[in-house]
């Protein structure tokens, strides 16, 4: 298991050991004390699923007072994932991190509680499962435009396609007027 740092202290993308055999393949996806030893030291209270089409962006999202802490990955399909750092005080404030996770690479992402995450799906589906260090909390969040000016995300969007998105997150503030951490 190798947590390797990102240019955003604390986003940490975290690489399985892999065991493949002639069945196909195990790795362990989350192990208390492996965990805890390359800085991840967390209890988690819930798992989500969500299954996304090629082109679908889900983002920016963030829980305001009941931050959420994800461990995320893809075991279908590949996606682009992207991290914001929204702690005020932070020397990274506004600065985002983007990593391509897939069911090939088998890496995780670790986006600590304080950042707005967000991903866009590469293949022709993805299924994204993720385990969080608080519960939803419907009333409490709130999303960022993906395509804020001022975040400027490099989104690997093919040239003259949109990204598709809910209702939800095309309302989304801008980085400007969106409420964040101290
Ligand atoms: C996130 C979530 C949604 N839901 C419900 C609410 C709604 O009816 C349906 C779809 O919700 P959403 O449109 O918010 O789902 P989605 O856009 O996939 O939301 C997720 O996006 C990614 C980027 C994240 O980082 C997650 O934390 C989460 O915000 O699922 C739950 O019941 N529990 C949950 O934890």
């Amino acid at each position: 298991m190798r947590f390797v740092p990102t240019a955003i202290a604390d986003v940490v993308i975290v690489e399985p050991d892999v065991f493949g055999d002639a069945r196909g393949f195990f790795l362990e996806t989350w192990q208390d004390e492996k965990f805890r030893a390359g800085g991840i030291d967390v209890a988690f209270v819930q798992d989500n699923h969500s299954r996304s089409r090629q082109g679908i962006l889900r983002g920016l999202h963030y829980q305001l007072t009941q931050p959420q802490g994800k461990l995320v990955r893809v075991v279908t399909g590949s996606v682009f994932d992207v991290a914001v750092d929204l702690r005020r005080a932070s020397p990274t404030f506004g600065q985002w991190v983007g990593v391509e996770l897939s069911e090939d690479n088998h890496r995780m992402l670790w986006v600590p509680p304080g950042f707005a995450h967000g991903f866009y799906v590469l293949s022709a589906m993805a299924d994204f499962v993720y385990k969080c260090t608080a519960a939803y909390a419907p009333e409490d969040e709130r999303c960022i435009r993906w395509d804020d000016p001022d975040l400027a995300i490099d989104w690997p969007v093919p040239a003259h396609a949109t990204p598709l998105v809910s209702e939800k997150d095309a309302a989304g503030a801008t980085f400007g007027e969106a409420e964040v951490y101290p």
